[in-house]
């Protein structure tokens, strides 16, 4: 089966600055951040905890406006409008009420696959992704890990512009986190859409980027862009090699100096 047919748009960050009120004061959170994701380019943004990478989220997704700056996607000024982006959360937000296979008609159906098509797709997907067995179950009696697959499918069926994945394999243990890291690189890289993925964890960033954005404490900024230079499809063993430790250890000391203010 081919895939979903749909490369993905460009999205660019211009210089955008968020705060909030708390009490009689103001807490900057995004000061001037800045950043692009080309067409079927897998960006990664890696930060401290707290750093404002859901608040950047929530700028791109339109749920909220920046106090200054622009979202623009494909080189329009998209600032402030929502569904732009699909959107997969750190836990699986799957409808319980519906069975697995209900749950990937929907998103079809929600992006103009008509009924009956939408139901010969979403099976055909769930076997692409092993998943045809629990096609008819509902989502929770599903692993944490399958769940995550489906809600990635999910979101990768939603055809939107650009998928936004928030943290998506942070609660599963590191076993099947791997298996999911490899699982994903796979459908994306025969898919290529454009992905801004936020990750903790600077291996998983560098094993599935074309490119890092390493950001600083809050109020964030972009502390470094840098390319990751590993063919693709991407070796199950790139972390092994000499490369991959030396850029581990670059974004670490990045981090490192964000923390103690050093620039
Ligand atoms: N609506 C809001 N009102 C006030 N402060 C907020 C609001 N939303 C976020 N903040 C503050 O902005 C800062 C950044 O929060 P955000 O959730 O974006 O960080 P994060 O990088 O996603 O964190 P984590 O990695 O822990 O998920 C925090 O200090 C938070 O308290």
């Amino acid at each position: 089966m081919s895939g979903s047919g749909n490369r993905g748009s460009t999205l660019e960050l211009q210089n955008i600055v968020k705060s909030y009120a708390r009490g009689r004061e103001r807490i900057l959170v995004l000061n001037d951040v800045s950043l692009t994701v080309r067409a079927g380019e897998f960006v990664s943004l890696i930060g401290p905890s707290g750093s404002g990478k859901s608040t950047l989220f929530r700028m791109i997704g339109g749920v909220e406006k920046p106090d200054r700056g622009r979202v623009l996607v494909d080189g329009e000024d998209r600032t402030g409008q929502k569904g732009l982006i699909s959107y997969m959360p750190q836990q699986a937000a799957l409808f319980p009420w519906l069975k697995v296979e209900d749950n990937i008609r929907f998103a079809l159906i929600s992006t103009g696959t008509p009924m009956r098509e939408a139901k010969a797709q979403a099976a055909q997907w769930l076997e692409r992704i092993e998943l045809g067995h629990v096609a008819k179950e509902y989502p929770h009696v599903l692993s944490g890990g399958m769940q995550q697959r489906v809600s990635f499918l999910r979101a990768l069926l939603m055809r939107r512009s650009v998928m936004c994945l928030d943290e998506p394999f942070a609660a599963l243990d590191a076993l099947t986190r791997a298996d999911m890291q490899r699982w994903l690189l796979e459908l994306w890289e025969a898919d290529r859409r454009s992905v801004l993925f936020v990750t903790h964890s600077i291996e998983e960033a560098l094993v599935l980027s074309d490119r890092i954005y390493v950001l600083s404490p809050a109020p964030a900024t972009i502390l470094r862009e840098l390319v990751v230079p590993f063919d693709r499809p991407r070796r199950p063993d790139v972390w092994t090699s000499t490369e991959f430790v030396e850029l581990k250890q670059e974004v670490l000391r990045l981090l490192e100096e964000g923390k103690s203010g050093i620039q």
